[in-house]
């Protein structure tokens, strides 16, 4: 689309190993938009990594085009290849930041000395590279650590300095790959919380590859789910994480919001119950909707499992219920639920 600062066109990145191929990335094609945290999700192996290490051509594709900031980087079909010239290709790669699980700063440099490091072919004076480096680090929290050595730091501190560094040159797109695998979860927190900040204030678009879920549903906008190689869905955190009925993706994601796999782990039967899958997006719903039920149409509703989640700033709730009355009520009742904008999906027989 018109606004993709990313796009991949039938991508595929073969290695070869001893006599065998394996087939890292096989025929991807999506689009990332400007100025979105886009996550990309899978085992270790999918081809996540090797799949992103084409955008700045680090890893040339075997086939395929990729094209970044509306230009073709690489296209090759059959035998004929476009490439973008080397000298472009320099200048576009300080458009797009790394960051990695392991933050690889220079141990005899302090924290300034590291981000500074980044700028030295900017075309800046010193004192400008002195000043943009305490500035980066005032973006993420560490300007009064500026005068300390990365041995010092903790992991999430010299994650933040990996930061600082990724956005010397103002990138436009920063890609974090498995950024904060190392760091413990308040640290992932916090980590998280300044890619979004960064997100917002720089339009930076963030392309999150992780096989944390909670690190996407914290952060990312949307998500595609790659596994060996390939992609196997695409779309906002409630299409994948709430909706999704696909079996690779829901074992990827979990199945907190499937309701036959919660069913058969709680081991209950669908046959001979008038049990009923609802989904709302919003936390206040879940107890009006079952005085609702009992008040307007006489049909007592008891709560078999309910769950709340939250994707970004959206709340979703899940509950599976258990309808007891009069069927015609029964009908009268799921309808009224529909008009609420809850999804209903009747469950009697599914598994
Ligand atoms: N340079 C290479 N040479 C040979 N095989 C490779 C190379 N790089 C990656 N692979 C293989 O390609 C496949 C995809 O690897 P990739 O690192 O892209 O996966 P990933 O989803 O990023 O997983 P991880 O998070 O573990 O890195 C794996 O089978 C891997 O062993």
């Amino acid at each position: 689309m018109a606004n993709d600062i990313v796009q991949f066109k039938d991508v595929s990145v073969d290695f070869k190993q001893d006599k065998k191929v394996v087939q890292a990335v096989s025929d991807v094609s999506f689009g990332i938009p400007e100025g979105q945290i886009f996550g990309i999700a899978g085992y270790s192996g999918a081809g996540k990594s090797t799949l992103v290490r084409t955008i700045n051509l680090l890893q040339k594709p075997t086939s395929g085009e990729v094209d970044v900031f509306g230009e073709i980087f690489y296209k090759k079909v059959g035998k004929e290849v476009t490439l973008i010239s080397e000298s472009k290709l320099r200048k576009e790669r300080r458009k797009i930041g790394m960051i990695f699980q392991h933050y690889n700063l220079l141990d005899e440099k302090t924290v300034q000395q590291n981000v500074e490091f980044a700028l030295k072919h900017s075309g800046l004076k010193s004192k400008q590279i002195s000043e943009k480096a305490v500035r980066l680090l005032t973006d993420v929290g560490l300007e009064k650590l500026a005068k300390y050595y990365p041995s010092q730091l903790s992991g999430g501190q010299q994650q933040r300095v990996a930061i600082a560094r990724a956005l010397a040159n103002d990138p436009k797109i920063l890609i974090s790959d498995e950024a904060t695998s190392a760091l413990d979860p308040e640290n992932t927190i916090q980590i998280l919380d300044l890619l979004k900040d960064l997100n917002r204030k720089y339009q930076l678009t963030v392309i999150l590859i992780t096989h944390e879920m909670d690190a996407i549903k914290r952060i990312c906008d949307e998500v595609a789910i790659m596994d060996s190689g390939k992609v196997v869905e695409i779309g906002s955190l409630i299409d994948i994480f709430v909706k999704s009925t696909n079996p690779v993706v829901r074992q990827i994601v979990g199945n907190d919001f499937d309701a036959l796999s919660i069913l058969k782990s709680l081991n209950i039967d669908t046959n001979n119950r008038n049990l009923v899958k609802l989904v709302y997006y919003s936390q206040e719903i879940s107890q009006p909707i079952i005085v609702d039920l009992y008040a307007k149409f006489n049909v007592s509703a008891s709560i078999v499992y309910a769950d709340i989640e939250e994707f970004g700033s959206q709340t979703v709730g899940i509950m599976i219920v258990d309808l007891n009355g009069d069927d015609a009520q029964i009908k009268q009742a799921l309808d009224y639920l529909n008009g609420l904008d809850v999804e209903v999906t009747e469950l009697r027989g599914e598994a």
